[in-house]
Order: structure tokens, then sequence, then C-alpha cells
């Protein structure tokens, strides 16, 4: 049974969905490092919200981990690089939480306007500082916002209804798109210059750290109010709080702080300075649709393979999984055979879709593809981390579909280049579930691939068959299956390739007798 550990507060909904599907789920919010580190190794699923650090240590103690769900958006709490390498589907809920956090800084822009924390303190003090507290009306005011992606845009609607005029800033903003929403798409300069009151709704990055920092607080019109529900790092605090300070702003709401817990921070205590913890995803609608959405989704990824809202893998609908199944292992043999005769350095790989298999999702089949091919080339490859690894070593890689069906009703052709020039391997499935090899460079073959097999080019004479058979028989080796192609028809004489299942492993020794057997050109073990 797989079983997944719930390491933060997280509405009972999710435990509940993990229990219903028949997953095993302990529920140990509040754990430090070293706990979790000491009990990791127990999981298949990891399941967080923020408060928990998933790190290279944690990831290194996680030998069962096939899956972390973030119940939320921001996955900068996980080391997404190293899940990556160690072949771990890091997945988020990219929309459970946007309505919620889209009020929460719209409440601070009006708190802001209005000030309401600070009026509250002091009336609840027993004061009656009616004159103390004169605020601003947004109706008519100019809302910048910084990063218009689901949160953005949603911040944007809700202002819009407040009779604000929108500006948005984001490099990803397309000019017909900023119109449907009826905003106006600026430079950051501009939104700096003309905004009352500015929001932040983007990833904390290299290019966004610090966006709002001295020289943005220097461009901002005296007396404008900022508002951050996204991340901290992406405001200065330090020229914050020179700005409050200054009066060159009259105001500022953080949701979000550079360190959290932020217990302490230089701000706290500053005049029309207004704090929350991190509670922009708070509300009982939002985390229970963030719980039952990652539950869901690792279960869906444990049980049936279907990916949902990864961060390092395509999408596979449960749907979609099982129909994959059977072209996974023909996209791993295909790409395994590849790279297993491929002996100096990749360039290029071409994956050929050709026939059914065009009609499916192939993302995933090109990832597996690519694990084939690159883990006999180096350690720690797998589905997750092979199209990473491709990119990071130059290897293009091209993803060709082609509907129509060829000789076969389906296809999946790899072609590498490398220095020493191309080389291609197709298979196809037979019966819809049995992967064949059916064509290795220009000869075709019809192959079932087993663990142990032998591979040989040779010269295409008589007396070949027997000579391997003889060494292989001396060895103590038993041929399971024997496959032989040749390019074309044209007889005799040519380059002959023979791919030989054996059921014991073909160690140096044997391999180099059949090396020096007459005809022999070439013979490599291959395992799969
Ligand atoms: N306070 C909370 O509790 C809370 C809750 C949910 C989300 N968040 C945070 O809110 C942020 C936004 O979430 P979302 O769902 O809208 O994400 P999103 O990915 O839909 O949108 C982010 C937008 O930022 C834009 N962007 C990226 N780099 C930019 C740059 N340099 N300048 C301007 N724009 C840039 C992107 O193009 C994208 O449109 C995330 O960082 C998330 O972690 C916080
Ligand atoms: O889980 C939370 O409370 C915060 C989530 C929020 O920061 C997010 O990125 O979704």
């Amino acid at each position: 049974m797989v079983k997944v550990l719930i390491a933060d507060k997280m509405s009972p909904k999710a435990a509940e969905i993990f229990r219903d599907r028949g997953v095993d789920v302990d529920e140990k919010p509040g754990m430090s490092p070293d706990e979790l580190k000491a009990c990791i190794a127990e999981y298949d699923g990891l399941a967080v919200r923020s408060a928990t650090k998933v790190t290279p240590e944690i990831l290194a103690a996680a030998d069962n981990l096939k899956v972390i769900g973030r119940a939320g958006i921001g996955v900068d709490n996980i080391n997404v690089p190293e899940a990556t390498n160690r072949g771990v589907v890091v997945m988020n809920t990219p929309f459970g939480n946007s309505i919620t956090t889209a009020e929460h800084a719209i409440s601070m822009m009006m708190a802001l306007a209005r000030n309401i924390p600070a009026a509250n303190a002091s009336t609840q003090a027993g004061k009656w500082e009616k004159s103390k507290f004169m605020g601003v009306e947004v109706h008519g005011k100019v809302l910048g916002i910084i990063g218009c992606g689901n949160i953005g845009q949603i911040v944007a609607d809700r202002a819009l209804g407040l009779k604000m005029r929108v500006l948005g800033y984001d490099p990803f903003l397309s000019e017909d798109r900023a119109r449907e929403l009826g905003i106006r798409r600026v430079e950051l300069d501009e939104l700096f210059a003309k905004s009352d009151f500015i929001t932040l709704h983007t990833p904390l990055t290299d290019q966004t750290r610090g966006i709002v920092g001295k020289a943005a607080f220097d461009k901002m019109k005296p007396g404008a109010r900022l508002v951050n529900c996204a991340r901290g790092g992406l405001v200065d605090e330090a020229a914050l709080k020179e700005a409050l300070d200054s009066g060159k702003i009259a105001g500022a709401a953080l949701d979000v702080f550079a360190e959290e817990p932020a217990k302490e921070n230089a701000l706290f205590g500053t005049a029309n300075f207004v704090a929350t913890p991190h509670l922009g995803a708070s509300t009982t609608e939002a985390q229970v649709n963030v719980a039952i959405q990652v539950a869901e989704q690792m279960s869906d990824y444990l049980l049936t393979g279907g990916v949902t809202n990864a961060l390092n893998m395509p999408s596979l609908s449960a749907e979609e999984a099982p129909l994959l199944q059977p072209y996974m292992k023909l996209a791993e043999q295909v790409g395994g055979f590849a790279g297993q005769i491929t002996e100096s350095s990749l360039k290029k790989a071409r994956i050929e879709y050709e026939g059914h298999v065009a009609t499916l999702n192939t993302k995933p089949l090109t990832a597996v593809v690519l694990e084939g091919l690159l883990a006999p080339l180096m350690d720690s490859v797998n589905m997750v981390n092979a199209p990473v690894i491709a990119r990071e070593r130059d290897i293009e890689v091209a993803e060709v579909k082609h509907d129509r069906a060829g000789d076969y009703h389906t296809l999946i052709r790899l072609t590498v280049e490398t220095d020493r020039g191309e080389r291609t391997v197709s298979g196809t499935l037979f019966a819809n579930e049995a992967p064949r090899i059916v064509r290795i460079n220009d000869v075709p073959i019809e192959a079932r691939l087993s663990q142990h097999m032998l591979y040989v080019t040779n010269n295409d004479k008589p007396g070949f068959i027997g000579a391997l058979g003889s060494t292989l028989g001396e060895a103590g080796i038993n041929i399971a299956r024997f496959s032989l192609g040749r390019p074309g028809d044209d007889g005799p004489d040519g380059i002959a390739v023979a791919l030989v299942a054996v059921d014991q492993p073909v160690g140096k020794e044997v391999l180099d007798k059949i090396n020096a057997l007459t005809h022999v050109r070439q013979a490599k073990a291959l395992r799969f």
C-alpha cells in the first residue's frame, strides 16, 4: 500500500481523500527538520503547505519518495531542482487559493485606505481619535498591479468593480489580454509613477527579488500605498521602512516577509504599516480547495501514474495513464537501445511518433525515451530529470508527430545524431501491448527485447550463426530467441544484424570471444 505523509496543517479533507482512495496516510504537522528527516524514507508521497522546508537533506533521506504535493501555489519551500534530480515529481494547486489571496490583497488595500487596523487598536484602547484617521477613497484611484497572472487578474477584476483605474506590468501580459481585462499595460516605471496603490502578484525569482526597492520608492508618486500578498523578498524591507518613515509613501501592508515566520521585523511598529502573518490563502474555502486538489493529484499519481499540475513533469491525466502504459515500455526500450549502441557524445535526438501513438499525449513518452537514451550514459537519470539533463547538455530534442500510419499502425522512431553520424531505432506495439523493435538503422528486424540481449553486426556469410551459437553454448549461455535482419532484400554478402535474447548475462570474456569470430563486425551486450 502506498503511504503519504501530511507534514503541515491541512484541511482534514486531504487525509479523508487519501484514505478513500486506498492510500495509507500519516498526519504529523509541526515536525522539526530532524524529525522529518528521520521518518521520510517510509513515505511515497509528502504533502506540504509552506511551513515544511523540503531541503536537499530531506530529499537525500527520502528513499521511497515519488511525489511532493504543495497545497498552495508557491513552491519556494521545496528544492525543485533537487527533487527533479532524484526523480520526485513536484505538484502544486495553482488555482485553489487564488480568489482568497486576491481578496486578501483587496482587504489590505482597503485597510490602508481607511486606517482600519490602527483605528481599531486606538478605539479599543478607549481613545476616540476621529480626526487622526482620515482616509482616502479608492474610487477613481489608480491601482498598479505588478504580476498579472491568476491572482493579479482577479485583483484587477475586483478593483475595476470598485471603480478604480488599473495599470498592469507583466512581461507576459499581451496587449490583447490587457484590453480584455479592462486594464492598461504599462512599463514598470510608469506604474510606479502613476499608481496611488501598488500591489504585487509575481513569484519570487532572480528577476523579481527586490523589485520594489529604493529606486522604486524614489519613482513612486508621493503618498502611494503598497500591498504585498505574494512573496517576501519582492519588497526591500529596509527601503520600505525608510519610505514610510520619510513619509514618501502613505502606507504599506505586507502579508509576506523576507524571513518567515516574521516574529521580529524592523517594520513592526512603524506608522501606517499593516502586517498579517502570511494569511493570503487562509480561508476555509481555499484550504478545503487546495487540500482536496493536492490529495486527488497525489493519489492519481501514486495509484495510476496520472500527472496534474506538476512543475517538473509533463501532465498526464488519470484516464490517459493506462493508455500510455504499454507505450512507456516501448519508449524506454527504444531509448535504451539507442543509448546502449551510441558511443560518442549526443548532439540531437529526434523522436517521431507515427500512427496511433501520435494521437496520444506524447510528452511523457518523450521524457521516457530520453530517460532510456541517457540512462546508459550517466547515473541517476529518470523520466523527471531526463529532459532537464538533455537541455543542460545541449542535446537538441525534437518531437515530431505523423498522424498517418506507415508500415505499422503505431511506431516510435528515435534518431540520434552524434559526432559519428546518425543512428535510428524504431519500435511498435504488437496487439497494442507488446513492444517490438522493428528497425535498427536501415535494417528491418522483429525483436522482442528481454533483460539480457546480444546485439551483433556481422558480414552476412554462412557459418556465423553456428559459430555464435557454439560460443554462447560453451559459455553456458542459453539462447532464448534469435532475430535476424539485413538491409533490403538484396541477398547475402552485405551487413546483417542479429539480436539475440539470452537467459544469462554475456560477460566481457564471452563478448571478446564473439567479437573475435570471423565475420563479426561488432558485438555488444545490452540490458533492459
Ligand atoms: N500570500 C499568500 O498566502 C499567497 C497565496 C497564493 C499565492 N501567493 C503568491 O502569489 C504569487 C502569484 O500567484 P499566481 O497564482 O497569480 O501566479 P501566476 O503564475 O498565475 O502569476 C504570476 C505572474 O507573475 C508574472 N511575472 C513573472 N515575472 C515577472 C516580473 N519580473 N515582473 C512582472 N510580472 C512577472 C508572470 O508572468 C505571471 O503572469 C505567487 O508567488 C504565489 O506564491 C501568495
Ligand atoms: O499555505 C499557505 O498558507 C500559503 C500558501 C501561499 O503562500 C501559496 O503560495 O499558495
